[in-house]
């Protein structure tokens, strides 16, 4: 994932004509911070993780985030995501910077008591480097307002009571409303939008969707309101499709009973990964990285993928897709939702204010449609695809900051552009 980044930020650099300097400079994190985590478990055994928090750049204000709790966490993952954050939160123009982090753990393995203890054990080791003004983190992959909560809890030990600390919080913590359902939301409105390019709309619209958690179950109810049809559903124990169209209530009520989508009644039940391959208009990959490679890329059959997982699609993938002429819409404008409706929460707790949903709701609206807007006319003008147009507003957007603060007087040579 750390080389697709790279060969994307590349691509951009290339537009922007970066010389090879300032590209090794803009891609180098800040800070890597690497930690082992060692706990108690409820066997009374000690046993340990390795945590990772990568601050990757804070041109544009304090660095932000997720905190993923997944087996195949690392390093290069961590840096590759922080590294994305950076771009991602330029694109949407909220005033953070890039960082990502997590634990090497396995929840579904954890009792609740397991994985409060890793948590705070992990945030007792980071927390002279996070901070409101520093680095604030946020839900991620297996991580959700309950773990945000803890973090919150632990990290005021140290500093006093802080909720700006993290968001994602639950709502009787500090948190805000419109926050859980923002990255799922954002999808829809980022997709909504290319679709207007095309003179369509959702009616009818078939989709099928990799992950039915946070990101994915939000986006498929919001899509389903607008009137598409989301025709398959995989996570990681299996799938269920229906060409009618799943009940997306159902499936979530069902979801969250036996903790997949596996053996819903209302559909037909298909081997996990091929929802990657449906027969439908749109793809959304809604779980991990490195999803789409050049051994499936040939066999998609969407017109349109929308990335709302991180890093989903390799690039030799995204060659593949380019060749193919379909529309990608890519993470970092795709699944901004998230960290932009955190900037909400964070502003609301600095000033002890709360806003009510359809504030959120609508600014979160105003703002993904202004960065979908931008990246467009940027592909439009340079002739590029939307993830080379949305590097090229995230790198120019960090520059212009790194230069105004004198942060590297070298890159004055992005003021050119
Ligand atoms: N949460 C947020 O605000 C944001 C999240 N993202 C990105 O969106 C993606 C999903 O995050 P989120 O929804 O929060 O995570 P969740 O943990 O809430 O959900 C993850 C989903 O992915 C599924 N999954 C896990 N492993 C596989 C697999 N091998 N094959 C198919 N499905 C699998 C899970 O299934 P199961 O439950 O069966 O394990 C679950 O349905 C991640 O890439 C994350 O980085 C991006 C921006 C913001
Ligand atoms: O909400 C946030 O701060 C960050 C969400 C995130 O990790 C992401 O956008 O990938």
């Amino acid at each position: 994932m750390l080389e697709a980044s790279h060969v994307y930020f590349h691509q951009a650099a290339d537009v922007l004509e970066l010389p090879k300097h300032l590209r090794g400079i803009l891609l180098a994190p800040f800070r890597v911070i690497k930690v082992v985590v060692v706990t108690e478990g409820d066997d009374g055994k000690l046993k340990h993780h390795h945590g990772f928090r990568v601050q990757h750049n804070r041109a544009r204000g304090p660095m932000k985030g997720g905190l993923r709790y997944h087996p195949t966490v690392d390093e290069e993952e961590s840096t590759a995501l922080a590294n994305l954050m950076t771009w991602k939160t330029a694109v949407v123009d909220v005033p953070f910077g890039g960082a990502k982090g997590g634990i090497d753990c396995d929840p579904h393995q954890l009792s609740e008591k397991e994985l409060d203890n890793i948590t705070r054990t992990f945030v007792g080791q980071v927390q002279d480097v996070i901070g409101p003004t520093l680095d604030i983190p946020a839900p991620d992959l297996n991580s959700n307002a309950k773990v945000m909560g803890w973090i919150m809890d632990e990290y005021s030990k140290f500093a006093g009571f802080s909720p700006a600390v993290v968001t994602g919080k639950p709502l009787h913590l500090f948190g805000a409303e419109g926050r859980e359902e923002a990255t799922g939301r954002g999808v829809m409105v980022v997709l909504e939008e290319a679709l207007k390019d095309q003179k369509r709309s959702f009616e009818g619209l078939t989709v099928a969707l990799q992950g039915f958690g946070n990101v994915g179950s939000f986006a498929a109810r919001l899509m389903a309101e607008k009137g598409a049809k989301i025709v398959a559903v995989g996570d990681h124990a299996g799938g269920v499709s229906n060409a009618e169209g799943l009940a997306i209530d159902s499936l979530l009520d069902w979801a969250r009973r036996h903790g997949t989508v596996n053996e819903f009644p209302g559909g037909d039940a298909f081997k996990s990964d091929d929802v990657l391959t449906w027969d439908a208009d749109v793809l959304i990959p809604a779980a991990l990285g490195n999803v789409l490679t050049g051994d499936n890329a040939s066999d998609v059959r969407a017109k349109i993928i929308v990335e709302a997982a991180n890093g989903p699609t390799t690039p030799e993938a995204d060659h593949i897709f380019k060749q193919r002429g379909i529309l990608v819409i890519p993470d970092i404008l795709a699944n901004a939702g998230g960290v932009t409706a955190s900037y909400f929460e964070w502003a609301q707790n600095i000033q002890q204010f709360r806003w009510e949903l359809d504030r959120s709701r609508a600014e979160l609206t105003r703002i993904m449609q202004k960065a979908y807007r931008a990246v467009a006319e940027i592909s439009r003008r340079y002739q590029v695809d939307l993830r080379t147009a949305a590097f090229v507003l995230g790198i120019r957007r960090v520059g212009e900051a790194a230069i105004s603060r004198r942060c590297y007087t070298e890159v004055n040579h992005l003021s050119a552009l």
